[in-house]
């Protein structure tokens, strides 16, 4: 694993055209559509708790708009600190906590031009305070006021999913055990001049829980892979999109599934996001609840541990990591 000499927002300031790494594999994943289709996405009203499935957008969460807004303002104002203060808040070289450009762990990853700040919520006594921004001033704050309201709406949407499948409200929580991690992502894409080329982050599925997404008031870019093609996510920007991802894939036995979705970057125009997500408590074991498997729908996972660092193994050799669970 190693840094970058420079991250994407460091090119986008010097003007570099961005270098071959973080062209993308045309034989892999096709040249970029920027604009494809938009993807009629569901609309869940939180405040009536019905049924998620992969990829919707949720209102009636309770957080008003201009706190929205204020989420999308720290961060802005974060990424746009001087980079020696960001780089206070730098990523080790062997987590994934913290301020830097795409993580690199092999020669032959294509590279994302975007630089991110993740940082861990929950469990509160294995936050790092070192890694949490001191500007801008309410930066601290907000990241945990948000998280917690997400938290909420996370932990509503769970049971909504365990009753509307007929299973006990905490069939799923129950299985994140009581020390479950929330964490926050923070990610920017600033402008790239080869947005037909380069993305702001690779074809993935999500390895938590569920993610809840914040994205950008104005600006675009969050593609969705369903039957084969990709379709774009519109903004409304009240709501927040909610992302199944492949934990959730395997507590209900494959009947709700994580979408594979990527990024793309703009030419003119810098983006942000806010990703929080919650995972399993990573020594505990996660699988299929029991009340999903049956003669007709057989057991389609096996029970694991510490789903994060299969993900992460599997993105070093390339491999989908929910399919290595598969039994
Ligand atoms: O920026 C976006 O719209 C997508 C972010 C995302 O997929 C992630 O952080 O996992
Ligand atoms: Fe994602």
């Amino acid at each position: 694993m190693g840094s970058l000499a420079k991250t994407a927002h460091e090119m986008a300031i010097d003007g570099d055209e961005p270098p071959p790494r973080y062209f993308i594999n045309e034989s892999t994943f096709g040249s970029v559509d920027a604009s494809p289709p938009p993807l009629p996405i569901p609309t869940i009203d939180i405040s009536l708790l019905s049924l998620p499935s992969s990829g919707e957008e949720a209102i009636g969460h309770g957080i008003p708009d201009s706190y929205l807004d204020k989420v999308r303002e720290v961060a802005k104002q974060f990424f746009l600190l001087p980079m020696e203060e960001k780089k206070k808040y730098s990523r080790g070289e062997k987590d994934g906590e913290g301020y830097g450009g795409d993580l690199v762990v092999s020669e032959k990853q294509v590279l994302d031009w975007s630089d991110r700040l993740t940082l861990k919520v929950l469990p509160e006594d294995e936050r790092r305070p070192n890694l949490w921004p001191e500007f801008p001033a309410e930066f601290r704050e907000v990241l945990h006021e948000y998280t917690m309201k997400i938290k909420y709406v996370l932990d509503t949407l769970f049971k909504a999913t365990a009753r509307s499948l007929n299973l006990e409200e905490d069939a799923f929580l129950n299985q994140f055990g009581d020390r479950a991690r929330l964490t926050g992502r923070f990610n920017f894409y600033p402008p790239c001049p080869r947005p037909d080329q380069v993305l702001g982050l690779k074809p993935h599925s999500d390895r938590s829980g569920m993610t809840v997404l914040l994205q950008d008031r104005e600006v675009e870019g969050l593609h969705v892979l369903k039957d084969n093609q990709w379709f774009r996510v519109p903004i409304i920007p009240h709501a927040l999109v909610v992302n199944v991802g492949d934990q959730m894939q395997i507590m209900t036995n494959g009947i709700i599934k994580s979408p594979i979705h990527r990024a793309v970057t703009n030419r003119m125009r810098l983006r942000i996001s806010v990703a929080v997500s919650n995972e399993a408590e990573p020594e505990k074991e996660i699988g299929p609840a029991e009340g999903l498997i049956d003669e007709e729908r057989p057991r389609l996972y096996r029970n694991v541990k510490n789903y994060g660092a299969i993900n992460f193994q599997c993105f070093q050799r390339g491999e989908v990591a929910i399919d290595t669970v598969k039994i």
